[in-house]
C-alpha cells in the first residue's frame, strides 16, 4: 500500500455485509461515489452497504430527538442511497462500538435517521435491538417470477411491502426488483417474501432497496415477522425467523418490537488513499 488512507472494519450480521469507516468527528467526505465504490465486489471492498461511525454532534443533519452524544449510524446502501434505518446495520455497528472501545458492553443507544435504537449486546456474539413500533399503511402486492403476491405495506423505520404465501420463497428469481406500486412506496420499498414453516418459525427471502437481494434484512425480519403474525390472526407474539445467511429472532409487542440475532467483525485494515480520491 503506498499512501494509508481512512480505516475501515468489515462485518456482517446474519451475512448482511457491511464496511463499518470510522469517522468520529465527521471528517470524511463520503460521497455516493466513494459508498457505490466501497460496496463494489469487484473494484472495492464488497458489501451491502456502509456504516459510518461519528458522534451526532458531528452529523449536521441528524435528527432533533437523537442525542448529541450518542453514537451516529450514518447508514447508505450499496447504491450510495440514504436509508432510515438498517437492523442488521445496528447490530454490527454496536458489536464495532464494542470491539473498539467506544462503549461498553451491554446496553447502549445507537442514533439512526429513524430515531434514537437502544440495544444490548451479549457475551456470546448476538445483539438486541429494540426497533420500535411496527406501522401497517395499507395493502399492496407485488410480482415476481410471473406470479402476483399480496403484501402488507409496513413502516419499521424503513419502508417494507412483506408478503405472506405459502409459495416456495427458495424458487423466486430475485435478480431484478419485484414490482411495486409506486404510489404507495414513493422512497422505493423493501420487499420481503415470507413462508410460514409451522409453530412460530418462518422462512424469509428479501429484495432490497438501494441494493438487491441480500442475504438477510434486519427491518425486514421484522416487517416479515408482523405480517406473518396478522396473517395467523395475531398482533403480537414471536417469530424465529430464517433467512439464507441464518436465523434471528423477532418478538413484537403492544408497544415496540425486538431483533435479536449475531453480529460478527471479520478483518479491518487501511484504505489506500490514492483510491479513496480516485475510487
Ligand atoms: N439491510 C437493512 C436494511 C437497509 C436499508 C434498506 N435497504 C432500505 O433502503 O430501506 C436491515 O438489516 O434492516
Amino acid at each position: 500500500m503506498r499512501n494509508r488512507g481512512p480505516a475501515f472494519v468489515k462485518g456482517h450480521g446474519t451475512q448482511n455485509d457491511f464496511v463499518i469507516l470510522p469517522d468520529v468527528d465527521g471528517e470524511l467526505e463520503l460521497t455516493d461515489e466513494r459508498v457505490r465504490a466501497l460496496c463494489d465486489r469487484q473494484r472495492g471492498l464488497g458489501a451491502d452497504g456502509v456504516l459510518r461511525v461519528i458522534r451526532t454532534a458531528a452529523l449536521p443533519d441528524a435528527p432533533a430527538d437523537v442525542p448529541a452524544e450518542a453514537w451516529f449510524m450514518d447508514y447508505r446502501n450499496a447504491d450510495g442511497s440514504i436509508a432510515e434505518m438498517c437492523g442488521n446495520g445496528v447490530r454490527v455497528f454496536a458489536r464495532y462500538l464494542v470491539e473498539s472501545g467506544l462503549a461498553e458492553p451491554g446496553e447502549l443507544l445507537v442514533g439512526t435517521r429513524a430515531g434514537v435504537r437502544p440495544v444490548r449486546t451479549h457475551d456470546d456474539g448476538r445483539v438486541t435491538v429494540q426497533m420500535g413500533q411496527v406501522k401497517f399503511f395499507g395493502e399492496s402486492s407485488t410480482t415476481v417470477s410471473g406470479v402476483r403476491l399480496a403484501g402488507v405495506a409496513i413502516d419499521v423505520g424503513n419502508p417494507h411491502l412483506a408478503c405472506v404465501s405459502e409459495v416456495d420463497v427458495e424458487a423466486l428469481d430475485l435478480t431484478t426488483a419485484p414490482l411495486h406500486d409506486a404510489a404507495l412506496f414513493p422512497e422505493g420499498v423493501n420487499v420481503e417474501f415470507v413462508r410460514p414453516l409451522g409453530g412460530d418459525e418462518v422462512r424469509m427471502r428479501v429484495h432490497e432497496r438501494g441494493v438487491g437481494e441480500t442475504r438477510s434484512c434486519g427491518t425486514g425480519t421484522v416487517a416479515a415477522t408482523a405480517a406473518a403474525l396478522r396473517a395467523a390472526g395475531q398482533d403480537t407474539g414471536r417469530r424465529v425467523v430464517h433467512i439464507p445467511g441464518g436465523t434471528v429472532e423477532v418478538e413484537i409487542t403492544p408497544t415496540g418490537s425486538t431483533l435479536t440475532g449475531p453480529a460478527v467483525l471479520v478483518a479491518g485494515g487501511e484504505l489506500d488513499a490514492d483510491w479513496w480520491q480516485h475510487p
